[in-house]
């Protein structure tokens, strides 16, 4: 920044740069009365971001004007929303005092002291217009060791979020950033590409900054917020990552203290690893057609009834856990609520009325929550008595369910007693606490009006009644307001000018206005003011006494009001651990009722979780696309895999899948990963039966379309992911691999799928789908004893098929590709060549056998005639017609080949 002497040397813009510097990296927003100011470059970039003139702030005095570009203060947020988009950091810079307190100031400046009184980045956005209620806004930071291991560091000041979490390497770092699709990133400048982050589509803004920089203060509080949280200790990279999510937060908020629920650990180990390709493949968030919620399986699933509730569904699919025990808490909290559909109905419908408690609580703590926020606050914790009353009687009911019949004769005494309240006792995670938080309930009813407005500075908000202060204030005000009636109506009178109107304008105050026809009756003590079109305005004495009373009045009143209101929010503020306990409970209960209405809805069922590595499902259906068809058209399908498999066993680990396109080869097996998701998630899952084994990751390999844009051609990707699979896959991971080897020379694509899946089998021996148009690969189930043929069921008729999306035991027939085609509208004469090309390629693959105990091209059954069916004496027409060779025929030899044909043809038609 250059800024020209002349004119940045005024004390305002001395005051800025001062400021500018402390932020050269930010914006500054720098308020002046009504407006917020930008100058020189920040205006520069700006104005045409937003849209605003670029003007100059000494119009043309100097030679080198300061640029200038402005906003109304009360316009703020729209502006701010569209620069933090765009992934500026913009720094607000208020002013602490106002001009009469900078003007009765001792000291040599007497300009309004004014300071950066937060720092608005996407990372550590708190404004709910700012955010997405079911999305949270994380901000990560990334550090790392010499080793290897990275360290995330995760944070959401929105709602007091914060945990660690340790990757080793840079594919689970991208697996963790893509799961948790952080706002903004903070890490070692130089980093981020060297990770292969792509920042465009992962993450807005990237802030460089160096983890070894991290003070020890910050260190040494992320060390006291770990032992508050109750878990073992951080590991170095851990704590560093954490320290420099908290200082890069913290800076941005400058004097404030954040709220935080606890520091924990999602320790890598103990979750259901989703990596990148996985979770866009299996649209677990979003669609890979449009990006959007609806169609992913977090939409399928989602019947919660609060924001916080949604969040958290979110985290349990991204990150589901490995732990049975956890999973099977979640998986009993929803067989409780579903064996009480009535008192779970009535639960969710009390959780309509809870907004964003650890949202607001963490606005409390931040100074930024609103009256009508606070009234929000207060109606959510008006539905927690309820929804405590419904869990208790949730936990009455089920004591005669659990214990029917084997009532204990003393209750009062020994194991079989206590054994009974275990029984009775409600499932561990329905468990919402003591704490209801009915002291700060209280409070929120006795203070805030029943109303309050968007916002504090005009006040309005106290209830009367409840502070005398504030009440007198108020008395003085409407008392000083009535006087000023009396004055107009005794003025009216002894004047005895009929309209004469006491009135109010910012400049003058109050005064008498007297219209001009009245003019002579006018009593000499009137003080003239102002003259307008058709009237006179005046003043007197008694009128200025009476107007200082009645805004010193109203000025008094809205300071008090300020006052309570501060408190009140102070005392929010106080609570907000407990809210954030109280919040989690809610979340909780809102996703296992979620979750409980969507299998009764939809026929889930609780899966049957064991250590044993199967995946045995009956009668399964795709949770996304079973809803988009009509009730009723999904057919649900069998699958089974286990592992541990010997040559005789139903089940096989890989089970290798062939049938036409459009048969339902991917979703039968995108069916089996989901339901195994869903079940380590904690929920029910679409099947008639399901037993899962504990899966420690789930890989895919499917389609590429959508890796075009990045500019690697799809063979490359394919082959990139598949060398990812083969040395990450453990004996414990589900492999879905679906039609890989397509994108190059068939007999290059054949041989590499046939070499993954012997590897697959062989040296990982995990559970695995593979679905492959290449029929050659089904004859390994001779070789393999792990490998299954499956194929998807078509029905033939008259040479037309129809998809029954069954999966059957068996390697498919053939396929059926030109019928496919045919379906799908391609021309009859390309339809015709290709069949034709098709048998000459199978009977000289049949003779050359290039690859010889492959087998190639097995003995070709006769394929099936595209042409309709037709009369005996037409298709002998037209057999002949097809035996010819155009292309060989001399332009005579063709001419005759045509007019017998014709000949025939007639003769047949003019005998039918
Ligand atoms: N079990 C099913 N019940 C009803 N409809 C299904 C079923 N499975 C698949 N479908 C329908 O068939 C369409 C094609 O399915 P899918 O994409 O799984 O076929 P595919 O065999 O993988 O095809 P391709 O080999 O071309 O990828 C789906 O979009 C769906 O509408």
């Amino acid at each position: 920044m250059n800024a020209p002497h002349t004119s940045a040397d005024t004390p305002v813009m001395r005051q800025f740069l001062d400021i500018k510097r402390q932020f050269p990296d930010a914006i500054v927003m720098f308020r002046m009365g009504d407006f917020y100011e930008m100058f020189f470059d920040d205006a520069l970039t700006v104005g045409p971001v937003l849209e605003i003139a670029v003007t100059t702030r000494d119009k043309g005095e100097v030679e080198n004007p300061v640029p200038m570009a402005g906003v109304p203060y009360h316009a703020i947020g729209g502006y701010l929303r569209t620069l933090v988009e765009r992934g500026f950091k913009v720094a607000i810079c208020e002013q602490m005092e106002t001009p009469e307190q900078a003007r009765l100031r001792k000291g040599p400046s007497k300009i309004v002291r004014r300071e950066v009184v937060r720092v608005v980045t996407p990372g550590v956005l708190v404004d709910e217009e700012h955010l997405r209620g079911e999305e949270p806004n994380y901000l990560v930071a990334l550090a790392h060791d010499a080793a290897g291991t990275y360290g995330l560091g995760a944070l959401d000041i929105s709602c007091g979020e914060f945990f660690v979490v340790t990757c080793e390497g840079a594919g689970a770092v991208r697996a963790a950033l893509s799961r948790l699709a952080p706002r903004e990133i903070v890490c070692e400048p130089g980093l981020h590409p060297w990770l292969g982050l792509e920042l465009g589509p992962l993450c807005p803004r990237l802030e460089g900054r160096d983890p070894a920089a991290v003070g020890a203060a910050q260190l040494a509080r992320v060390k006291r917020l770990r032992e508050e949280s109750g878990g073992e200790a951080l590991a170095p990279v851990e704590a560093q990552a954490a320290a420099l999510a908290l200082a890069y937060a913290e800076d941005t908020q400058p004097g404030q203290t954040l709220l935080l629920h606890r520091l924990r650990r999602q320790a890598f180990e103990a979750h259901l690893v989703l990596d990148d390709a996985s979770l866009r493949n299996l649209e677990v968030f979003r669609t890979l057609r449009d990006g959007q919620r609806k169609g992913s399986l977090l939409w399928a699933v989602d019947a919660t009834r609060t924001a916080m509730g949604a969040r958290l569904l979110r985290a349990w699919l991204g990150a589901p856990l490995r732990a049975l025990g956890a999973i099977r808490e979640r998986h009993d909290a929803i067989e409780a609520l579903l064996a009480e559909p009535r008192v779970r109905g009535d639960l969710q419908d009390r959780l309509k009325d809870v907004r964003d408690i650890a949202r607001l609580a963490a606005r409390a703590r931040l100074g930024t929550v609103s009256p009508r926020e606070l009234a929000a606050l207060r109606q959510s914790l008006a539905a927690l008595p309820g929804v405590a009353a419904l869990l208790q009687e949730l936990a009455r009911r089920r004591i005669p369910l659990l214990t029917e019949g084997q009532v204990p004769e003393d209750m009062s005494e020994g194991t079989c007693a206590k054994s009974q309240a275990e029984a009775a006792r409600l499932p561990v995670l329905l468990d919402l606490g003591e704490d209801l938080l009915q002291d700060v309930h209280a409070a929120l009813v006795r203070l805030l009006v029943d109303e309050p407005p968007a916002h504090q500075r005009d006040g309005g908000m106290i209830r009367a009644g409840a502070d005398p202060e504030l009440d007198r204030q108020l008395g003085l005000r409407d008392g000083g307001r009535e006087a000023l009636a009396a004055i107009e109506a005794r003025e009216r009178e002894r004047t005895g000018i009929a309209n004469l109107r006491v009135q109010h304008n910012r400049v003058f105050g109050y005064y008498i206005e007297v219209l001009k026809t009245q003019l002579s009756r006018v009593p000499a003590e009137y003080v003239r003011k102002q003259t307008t079109a058709n009237a006179e305005r005046y003043v007197t004495a008694e009128l200025a006494e009476h107007e200082t009373a009645v805004l010193g009045a109203v000025a008094a009143a809205l300071e008090r009001e300020q006052q309570l209101f501060t408190a009140l929010r102070e005392q929010v503020s106080a609570a907000g651990d407990r809210l954030l306990a109280a919040a989690e409970g809610l979340a909780r209960l809102d996703v296992l009722a979620g979750l409980a209405e969507i299998a009764e809805d939809h026929a889930y069922v609780r899966p049957d979780m064991v250590e044993e590595p199967v995946l045995d499902i009956e009668e399964g259906r795709h949770p996304v696309v079973e809803r988009m068809l009509d009730a009723g058209r999904f057919v649900p399908n069998n699958l089974a895999l286990r592992a541990s498999t010997t040559a005789n066993t139903g089940a096989g680990r890989l089970m290798l899948l062939t049938g036409p396109n459009m048969g339902g080869k991917s979703t039968a097996m995108r069916m089996a990963a989901l339901v195994a998701i869903l079940a380590h998630a904690g929920a029910f899952v679409p099947a008639v039966r399901a037993r899962v084994g504990v899966v420690d990751r789930v890989f895919t390999r499917v389609g590429a379309a959508d890796d075009l844009g990045r500019g690697e051609s799809t063979f490359m990707v394919e082959m990139r992911e598949a060398a990812q699979i083969l040395s990450q896959a453990t004996p414990r991971s589900l492999v879905l691999l679906d039609e890989i080897g397509r994108g190059t020379a068939t007999y290059d694509g054949l041989a590499l799928a046939w070499a993954i899946t012997e590897f697959l089998h062989d040296q990982i021996g995990c559970r695995a789908l593979f679905a492959t148009h290449y029929h050659e690969l089904t004859q390994l189930q001779a070789r393999l004893v792990g490998l299954r043929n499956a194929h998807v069921t078509v029905h033939e008729e008259r040479g037309s098929i129809v998809f029954l999306h069954r999966v059957e035991a068996g390697p498919a027939e053939r396929s059926y590709g030109i019928q496919v085609g045919r379906l799908a509208g391609l021309p009859a004469s390309v339809l015709r060549r290709a069949q034709k090309l098709l048998t000459r390629l199978e009977q000289a693959q049949g003779e050359a056998r290039p690859l010889p105990q492959l087998d190639l091209f097995a003995a070709p059954t006769p394929p099936p005639q595209v042409v309709d069916a037709a009369p005996p004496a037409l298709a002998a027409i037209l057999a002949d017609l097809r035996a010819l060779h155009p292309d060989e025929l001399s332009p005579r030899h063709a001419h005759e080949a045509l007019r017998r044909l014709h000949e025939r043809l007639v003769a047949v038609e003019g005998g039918s």
